[in-house]
């Protein structure tokens, strides 16, 4: 055997002939290139395997769902969009039909772009498409895929969605956090009072709080070191933004391997950056959570998701041994950093959606203010008591509105099988990655007339039995869609439409909406969906602005006095 200094870089220096500059340049772009001809060879085999594996899988020969037409080897690298998905998935629903079949070396997309369809598939067929996809930026290189969206399916992910299920139901939503969001709401009219040209900021900082307490409960600058959690969620959300928008080397996974300081590989060295921040945020929010609660045992804590679970877990420590206790306590992590990271931005989309279309469509804001009126008055602030399509209904569709005509999750987050399956006579091999294009539903005219105007009253009708509107079953609620399909669907739905009612609910009954400078869709602002929204994986409204004027010196008065108070109180 060789000693082991013989292995050394000094030793080896040493022995290699002296090289002029040149000569080295030339050695390292040669390796390079012989890297990248490995690579191509690598995609070659793995191609080669894939068509052989396929024909075997699928021995009636059924086809794949027609799609723009892949190049040899790379398949559709330069068709996938790279922004605004929703909108390239729609024309390619005019070019090919409802279903769009895409490759890429290594990986199948399917795009679904009918209601139904996507019905079928996540919920009818959904022990099937329940899986989620290996992302290498977002999941392996970040570290995303440990969070309950991007968990593979399997145990862990069973036992994050028991733990989210039940403590985001609609009642307990209501009864643990209920006071502390109206609260919340009250302080943001404030903001909006003082300071009406950061409305976008201001709620953006609402939704961001709430659902920080939610999950960790109430974080005081001076206990926490001074650190800003809002701040956090911002950065979190650029990250994600940022890592799941894919890059080359989702396409190629093995470039995974290519080490930071390789020539043109800023991406690697920005992957261990982001990596670093992602992890230590999440790790110091629950860490700062675990750490009261094992000195105080819980006494005097604000509740939240974590204290909750934390509570449950060490109430049954006894039965478990360490290894059982650290693979709990990292899904508590785990699923607490998700929601903490999943329902902030898009709350907020449907709070930012409703500014607009108040801006936009001022009947709209007329009905719902006149309902607000006649149901809550001016002499107190609405409370979480009074939601129900029963009680102010206009108000009710109002929300279902702002959620329907900009859907936050554009192309919702894709489905993967689990089995080969078949359908519509085309095959559909495990592992391809199905996206809802959720936006195509929003825009789709079988369910919605004039689908891009603001039009509440679209889910509701009269009844001559009632002295109020009522629901309207004909048409589609956006509740069966935006929030997803099956095993996989959104377990924060209800605490997102109650957060999103509490802003709408307190707004409309405070200020007049207007916009600036007196313009008009009819003049020309903000009159197409092009002009309104951006269409990220996180889809938001484009910057706009509006006045904020209040509806009554009383109104301005009530929320003065409750803000005072609240600060005398103290607590959230
Ligand atoms: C208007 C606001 C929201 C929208 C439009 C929305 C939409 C979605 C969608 C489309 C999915 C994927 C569902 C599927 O795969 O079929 C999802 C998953 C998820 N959402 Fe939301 N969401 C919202 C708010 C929230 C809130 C407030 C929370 C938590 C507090 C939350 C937590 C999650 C989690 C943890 C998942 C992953 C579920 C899984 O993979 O099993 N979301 N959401």
């Amino acid at each position: 055997m060789a000693p082991s200094w013989i292995f050394r870089q000094e030793t080896l220096l040493a022995a290699l002939p002296p090289r002029s500059s040149l000569q080295t340049m030339i050695s390292f772009y040669a390796g390079a290139l012989s890297l990248w001809v490995v690579a191509v060879l690598q995609v070659i085999a793995r191609h080669i395997k894939w068509k052989r594996d396929m024909q075997r899988r699928n021995p009636q020969a059924m086809p794949y769902p027609p799609g723009p037409k892949p190049l040899p080897l790379i398949g559709n690298v330069f068709d996938m969009p790279r922004s605004q998905s929703s909108l390239t998935f729609i024309k390619w629903r005019d070019m090919y039909g409802p279903l769009t079949w895409v490759v890429t070396p290594g990986r199948q997309f399917l795009i679904v772009n009918d209601y139904e369809m996507i019905k079928e598939l996540f919920e009818r067929r959904g022990n099937i498409y329940i899986n989620r996809p290996r992302l290498i930026m977002a999941g392996e290189l970040i570290g995303l895929d440990k969070g309950t969206p991007l968990t593979q399916y399997g145990p862990v992910w069973r036992q994050h969605r028991r733990m989210l299920s039940h403590a985001l139901l609609a009642p307990i939503v209501r009864r643990d956090y209920g006071p502390m969001m109206t609260k919340k709401t009250i302080t943001f009219l404030k903001t909006l009072l003082d300071r009406p040209d950061d409305f976008i900021l201001e709620s953006k900082k609402l939704m961001a709080e709430i659902i920080t307490e939610i999950a960790y409960g109430a974080h005081r600058d001076d206990e926490d070191g001074g650190h800003d959690y809002i701040q956090m969620q911002i950065e979190m959300g650029i990250i994600t933004f940022k890592t799941v928008q894919g890059y080359w080397v989702d396409f190629f996974p093995w470039m995974k391997h290519i080490p930071p300081w390789f020539p043109f590989a800023q991406w690697k060295r920005d992957a261990l950056g982001w990596s670093k921040v992602y992890n230590i945020t999440r790790d110091y929010l629950f860490e700062s959570v675990k750490q009261k609660f094992l000195t105080t045992n819980g006494e005097g804590m604000q509740p939240s998701f974590v204290l909750t679970m934390l509570k449950e877990l060490y109430s049954q420590v006894d039965d478990k041994g360490d290894e059982d206790l650290t693979n709990n306590e990292r899904a508590i992590n785990h699923a607490a950093f998700s929601f903490f990271r999943a329902g902030a931005e898009t709350t907020e989309s449907v709070v930012r959606n409703f500014f607009l279309a108040m801006t936009l469509f001022p009947e709209a804001q007329a009905r719902a203010q006149a309902e607000v009126d006649t149901f809550i008055g001016q002499d107190r602030f609405p409370s979480i008591e009074d939601r129900g399509i029963d009680k102010m209904p206009y108000l009710e569709a109002t929300v279902l509105e702002s959620l329907r005509w900009n859907p936050p999750a554009s192309t919702g987050v894709p489905h993967l099988p689990v089995v080969d399956d078949f359908f519509q006579g085309y095959f559909i091999p495990k592992g391809t990655t199905v996206f809802q294009n959720s936006w195509q539903i929003s825009r789709d005219a079988r369910y919605y007339a004039n689908p891009t105007a603001f039009q509440p009253e679209r889910f509701l009708k009269t009844d001559q039995k009632k002295p109020r509107c009522v629901h309207n079953p004909d048409v589609l609620s956006p509740w069966d869609w935006a929030f997803g399909f099956g095993r996989r669907i959104c377990p924060g739905r209800d605490l997102a439409m109650q957060g999103a009612w509490l802003s709408v609910a307190f707004v409309l009954w405070a200020f007049e909406i207007k916009p600036k400078l007196g313009r008009t869709m009819a003049g020309g602002y903000k009159a197409t969906d092009e002009e309104r929204f951006n269409f990220r994986v996180s889809s938001k409204t484009l910057p706009f602005e509006c006045d904020f004027t209040p509806r009554s010196d009383k109104v301005r008065q009530m929320i003065n006095q409750a803000v005072e108070e609240g600060k005398k109180a103290g607590g959230p």
